[in-house]
């Protein structure tokens, strides 16, 4: 089906190239700076990466095969954590008013990989060399960013990016496998993914579906980023915003239906690549936090975005100083 006309698609997101990142070239690693400087959020061509391509299609098969257990075998890995096991639906506040979010995930954590084995069940368990494998590819790529950008504002030594990163941390990174079930009540309880900045320093995004939106610093709208195959999505969070006196942008993003249901079942797979938990920020207000104070507040935050944060600062990284940026955002019928 053609996408309706009325529909935003962001025409000016940057591509950078994954191989000549890592092969260090000057000229990429600037365009890399000025796209975390302006838009927050690029494409990353990944078809040199063969293996990499052809785990993420055989990612989303094993996703498949997971999300359709019924719920009470899933629920064997829900522990209530936000960085390990498995979340069901509506957990944490919905893009619209009195909704609640419409994705179930499953999270597999660094410090798993870190130990060699998951803490999960039979289900999870009997995928995790997969898993990890792909955990290791994803953490190499955005510790390989991180490097690059450090190197282009020039840091050195322990002001480096990397350098917060450093194994064995500990640290809340995680790989997160998301999929919003198809619906087509048109005024869904549970929808999409609401309106935030991501907590971590980078997020390293496979979606091969539509759904993401992101506020786009330029024109101040609502723009859909059209999936692309064989390319990322990457984007900064607050943990590089933040140490970085605000030079780098943690832009505001959500998902929601592209139509007015969702038509499919929409599977994405993210990995959230956070600081260590104990390194210490200033957040653009003067207060400071560690990584893990910062995570463990934003995550309460995400549940109950109208009481903890009613003036909408933490959620939105502090991007947003009121409603008016998006001021017609929060209705998720972008399209009749
Ligand atoms: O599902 C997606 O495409 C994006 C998810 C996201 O923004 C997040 O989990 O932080
Ligand atoms: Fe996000």
């Amino acid at each position: 089906m053609p996408i309706k006309d009325s529909i935003v698609v962001s025409s000016t997101l940057p591509t950078l190239r994954l191989d000549l990142l890592r092969a260090g070239d000057d000229a990429e690693s600037k365009r890399l700076l000025g796209a975390c400087r302006t838009q927050g959020f690029f494409y990353l061509d990944l078809t040199s990466d063969a293996i990499l391509c052809r785990q993420w299609k055989d990612m989303l098969g094993v996703m498949k095969q997971y999300f359709e257990q019924p719920l009470e075998v899933k629920m064997q890995d829900a522990y209530g954590s936000d960085n390990h096991g498995y979340e069901p639906m509506g957990t944490e506040e919905g893009p619209k008013p009195k909704t609640r979010d419409g994705y179930e995930s499953l999270k597999i954590s660094r410090r798993e990989f870190l130990k060699g084995s998951t803490d999960l069940s039979t289900s999870v368990e009997a995928h995790s060399s997969f898993f990890f494998d792909f955990m290791r590819t994803a953490h190499d790529i955005t510790l390989m960013i991180l490097e690059r950008l450090s190197t282009s504002l020039d840091l050195k030594g322990s002001s480096r990016f990397e350098a917060y990163h450093a194994d064995p941390g500990p640290s809340f990174s995680t790989l997160g496998l998301l999929r919003y079930p198809k619906h087509s009540d048109k005024t869904p309880t549970s929808v999409g993914h609401n309106k935030h900045t991501d907590v971590g320093s980078l997020t390293f995004l496979l979606a091969a579906q539509w759904g993401l939106q992101f506020l786009s610093p330029e024109t101040k709208r609502w723009e859909f980023l059209e999936p692309r195959s064989g390319h990322a999505v990457i984007n900064v969070g607050d943990s590089l915003r933040f140490p970085s006196n605000g030079e780098l942008a943690s832009v505001v993003h959500r998902v929601v239906p592209l139509r007015t249901t969702q038509e499919e079942d929409r599977y994405s797979i993210a990995y959230f690549l956070r600081l260590n938990d104990d390194v210490r920020f200033t957040d653009l207000k003067g207060k400071t936090w560690t990584a893990k104070g910062w995570h463990d507040f934003k995550f309460d935050v995400f549940k109950s975005p109208s009481t903890l944060d009613p003036s909408k600062q933490f959620l939105t990284g502090m991007m947003e100083e009121n409603d008016l940026l998006v001021g017609s955002g929060n209705n998720i019928v972008v399209a009749s």
